[in-house]
């Protein structure tokens, strides 16, 4: 795994919006995985990201005509239009914002009759278009990824989860600050449904995300901390800003810094030679 910071969640998002348009544009395809396909969050982490590839796309320089999405998950017991449905969160901050076909974005539908089938059916449909190539997430406090609350096995898969109090009280925000109207459930991609991603890039910005950050980077890989499971991903990466970073160890933060000093030093110095097997231009794997 590795840790990238940046100074400002602004900052962060930059970082990481050039990084995924980057990796749309040198998409290959092939057979059985003809378009770019992309995981992707709600919350309020990953809207700097999404309003920079907006930008980026305004101005020319990357499309989304080809790019086929899954998002993470959908809560349970609301209505696709309701203001604070996850359906209505990415057609107003992204998808309504670029070129990408309405069809080729896929969101759990936590009005399905048969909830089971759906989850079923939404592993079935990442597999056939040969898997997801980056998946982006954000972080909740209690360190889950996506909504796999702690004590979520680390081997799951698509299907319904109920909230943690914690996150319910998180997300009341959304609703007024009213408990009551807060989904209790939600339909979510597992953690293991992230791990088959060939690239995870999580966002974790500000401060009230500093112990999750300390727990999955430092700690060890625990089903109480879910994010933690992406020290086993063989291609991650956590981009942080300074406010996130204030429970991690002095020597974790200076050692993470100082490998990226090296890595721009080599990257520099040895340019495309440097290609990893993706091909990706990075040259030390996670
Ligand atoms: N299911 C979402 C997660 O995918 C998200 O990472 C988390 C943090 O949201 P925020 O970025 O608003 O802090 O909120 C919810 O729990």
């Amino acid at each position: 795994m590795r840790l990238t910071i940046r100074d400002t969640k602004e900052q962060v998002g930059s970082y990481i919006a050039d990084y995924i348009v980057k990796r749309i544009n040198d998409f290959v395809p092939r057979e059985g995985h003809p378009n770019f396909v992309l995981g992707l969050p709600t919350g309020s982490s990953p809207l700097p990201v999404y309003k920079r590839l907006v930008e980026a796309h305004k101005a020319g320089k990357v499309s989304f005509k080809d790019v086929v999405s899954f998002n993470m998950d959908e809560y349970v017991g609301i209505a696709r239009d309701h203001p604070e449905s996850y359906h209505t969160f990415m057609f107003k901050n992204f998808f309504s914002l670029i070129d990408i076909n309405p069809k080729n974005t896929n969101i759990l539908d936590g009005e399905a009759e048969d909830l089971y089938a759906e989850c079923h059916n939404y592993e079935a449909k990442i597999k056939a278009v040969g898997g997801i190539d980056l998946f982006l997430g954000g972080i909740g406090a209690d360190g889950h990824i996506a909504f796999n609350e702690p004590g979520s096995s680390l081997q799951s898969r698509t299907r319904i989860k109920t909230l943690a109090y914690e996150t319910i009280i998180d997300n009341a925000r959304f609703f007024n600050n009213d408990l009551a109207s807060v989904p209790r459930m939600a339909l979510t991609v597992g953690v293991a449904t992230v791990m088959d991603a060939k690239e995870v890039v999580l966002i974790v910005t500000g401060q009230n995300k500093a112990l999750a950050l300390s727990q999955m980077i430092e700690g060890s890989v625990n089903h109480m901390v879910t994010a933690s499971a992406l020290q086993t991903h063989k291609w991650a990466l956590v981009v942080c800003d300074e406010d996130a970073t204030s429970e991690l160890r002095v020597k974790t933060v200076k050692y993470f810094k100082s490998i990226e000093k090296v890595q721009d030093e080599v990257e520099a110095k040895y340019g495309a030679m440097g290609k990893d097997k993706l091909g990706q231009g990075r040259i030390t794997a996670a």
